[in-house]
């Protein structure tokens, strides 16, 4: 039997979790992890599979014989930009353990701004013991752009929680108790969006897509007149002047950010201070590093047995 091909590793993670992860993962197969200075020379020809994060651009010049790539992550905008990305199926990351924490994260954003927590921390600090009037899930309509595995998840979970929940993606999605538009619907969506949740993927389509016009768009009949803009999609679709902007003039009363036109977000940005505005670093749903070894196992064991490879990207549509 011939050998097994080994795997490229190239996966910008928190260092200790890869190695930790790496130590149960592909056996009987040979890992060659680029984080490893031993493997910095190393001649990659010949191997079939890299599992790629943030990978520095001479990885496929280096390895000019992949059969498959692995996106270490769901999104793979940065990896179809990759020089010399090979004409061979490219697989994103999808598992429950992702999907999961991106849920939790919107779930944990829509109440943030449903509970007015910013106003009673501002309460807080003053030592002021005051009620604030509270709207209850029902009041408000969250409005989901991108209706694929995380935007169904989410939604599916929100309804749970008692939001009305509607979802908008490029076709039309049929959903259990969520209303769904396609394309053309985009405006009478917006138009009945109280909180909007960004979850779609960086595309030539969706490029600066959350702009001043479509926020100009949104319901102002919520429970608290302006709307909340949510993102955890990718910054690249949100225009942030345009965010900044309409906070100030209250076309937005408030916004949730975990993805950026420029990461890191630079320390001056006037996001961090602005009081009804919740920044996390692009960490609502990191990939599982032990899971995402045991999904590409399991892809290549498919692979190899001649089934075909799940979650290939479309690289036209580039998602
Ligand atoms: N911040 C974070 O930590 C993370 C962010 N992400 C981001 O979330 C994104 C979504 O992930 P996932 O749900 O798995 O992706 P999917 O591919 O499953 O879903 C993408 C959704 O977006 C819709 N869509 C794509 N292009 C358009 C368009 N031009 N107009 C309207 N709708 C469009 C799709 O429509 P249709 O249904 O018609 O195909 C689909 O509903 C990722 O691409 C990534 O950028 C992912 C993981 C973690
Ligand atoms: O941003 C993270 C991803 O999985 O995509």
């Amino acid at each position: 039997m011939p050998a097994k091909s080994p795997v490229i590793v190239d996966l910008k993670f928190i260092p200790e979790e890869v190695e930790a992860a790496l130590a149960g993962a592909f056996p009987g197969r040979e890992v060659i992890d680029l984080a490893d200075p031993a493997h910095q020379e190393r001649d990659l020809s010949g191997i079939d599979y890299a599992v790629v994060w943030k990978s520095a651009p001479d990885l496929f010049s280096r390895a000019p014989d992949l059969k498959v790539v692995f996106s270490g992550g769901a999104g793979v905008d940065h990896v179809l930009t990759l020089p010399g990305l090979p004409d061979v199926p490219l697989v994103r990351f999808v598992d429950r353990t992702l999907t999961t924490r991106m849920s939790e994260w919107v779930m944990m954003q829509c109440l943030l701004h449903l509970r007015q927590h910013r106003a009673y921390e501002a309460l807080a600090k003053k030592h002021e013991w005051r009620d604030l009037s509270q709207p209850e899930a029902a009041d408000v309509t969250v409005g989901i752009m991108g209706m694929g595995v995380l935007g169904q998840d989410a939604a599916r979970k929100l309804a749970a929680m008692g939001f009305k929940v509607i979802g908008w993606s490029r076709s039309k999605r049929v959903i259990e108790g969520v209303e769904t538009y396609d394309a053309a619907g985009l405006d009478a969506f917006l138009g009945r969006t109280d909180f909007l949740v960004g979850l779609l993927p960086l595309t030539p389509d969706t490029r600066g897509i959350f702009n001043a016009a479509l926020f100009a768009k949104l319901s102002r009949n919520g429970p608290f007149g302006a709307p909340v803009f949510i993102n955890a999609g990718r910054g690249g679709s949100q225009v942030e002047a345009d965010i900044l902007e309409c906070l100030d003039s209250g076309v937005l009363g408030g916004a949730s950010l975990d993805v950026f036109e420029r990461e890191p977000l630079s320390p001056e940005s006037r996001f961090w201070d602005m009081p009804n505005v919740y920044v996390t670093p692009h960490v609502a749903a990191s990939s599982d590093v032990r899971a995402l070894f045991v999904h590409v196992e399991h892809q290549i064991a498919r692979f190899e047995s001649g089934l075909p490879l799940e979650h290939v990207v479309d690289k036209v549509a580039g998602y």
